[in-house]
């Protein structure tokens, strides 16, 4: 097939989103940081939210408060699904979570702290793959994340923004289960691309993420203040 007639973008139907929210929140002192209001709704719905129309199919990723979840991803027809991993492993217990109950040959994750990530997030990570002769298998976003403590900006790798096939559970899983919790030591095991989000029409929030309830409150702020929606 002439290259030019390969498709630029995968359908939606191919792809599971997948909310992760398992974590500890040990530096908002241990609350489920998925459930904390920002701007009228729990942060978790944000990512719902702003998710849905970039996927065919969503899920959440998360080890408490399962029904609280179950009521936000209702309205998606989210199920809510924890980690398998026991001793919260890390971000990757939730990518695995999200591998082992995908249905589609996409899954593509993303964390409950960071709610005005990119509304084309998925295309120009689906666009990434797809430009790389063979396609990737694995593709991280990279962006410009402000920090919400000194309001300085660097283009860094966003890890948790990810994009993977569904083949690569059991890849995955061997790697939790000897021990690794980087995600860039498992990613740089397979056929890894970038997608960079550093145009001009790029929100200079769309990656700036909420550890502390400062950052939290903070971040509200900001949203006020900075257009996140390119005009
Ligand atoms: N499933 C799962 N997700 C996790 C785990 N640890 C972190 N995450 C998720 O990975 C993303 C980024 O993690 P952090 O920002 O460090 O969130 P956190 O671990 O809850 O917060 P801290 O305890 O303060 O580090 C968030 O969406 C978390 O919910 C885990 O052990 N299991
Ligand atoms: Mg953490």
């Amino acid at each position: 097939m002439p290259v030019s007639s390969l498709p630029d973008t995968l359908p939606l139907s191919d792809i599971t989103g997948c909310v992760l929210a398992g974590g500890r929140g040990m530096r908002m002192g241990g609350i489920d940081k998925g459930l904390q209001p920002f701007l009228g709704q729990p942060l978790a719905a944000h990512a719902l939210d702003r998710l849905a129309p970039q996927v065919g199919h969503l899920m959440l990723n998360a080890n408490r408060h399962a029904e609280a979840y179950a009521q936000l991803g209702a309205p998606y027809g989210a199920p809510v699904w924890p980690d398998a991993e026991p001793d919260y492993p890390g971000p990757l217990a939730g990518f695995l979570s999200g591998l082992t109950h995908c249905q589609t040959p996409w899954l593509v994750c993303v964390p409950c702290d960071t709610p005005l990530f990119p509304q084309d997030l998925v295309q120009r990570l689906a666009q990434a793959a797809l430009a790389q002769q063979p396609a990737a298998d694995i593709v991280v976003a990279h962006g410009w994340e402000r920090s919400l403590d000194t309001d300085q900006s660097r283009l860094r790798a966003q890890p948790v923004f990810c994009l993977m096939r569904s083949s690569l559970r059991d890849s995955l899983q061997s790697f939790i289960r000897s021990g690794g919790r980087k995600i860039d030591a498992w990613t740089g095991q397979h056929r890894c691309a970038t997608a960079l989000f550093d145009r001009a029409d790029d929100s200079p929030l769309a990656f700036a993420n909420a550890n502390t309830q400062q950052e939290l409150q903070a971040l509200a702020q900001a949203a006020a203040c900075v257009p996140v929606t390119p005009p």
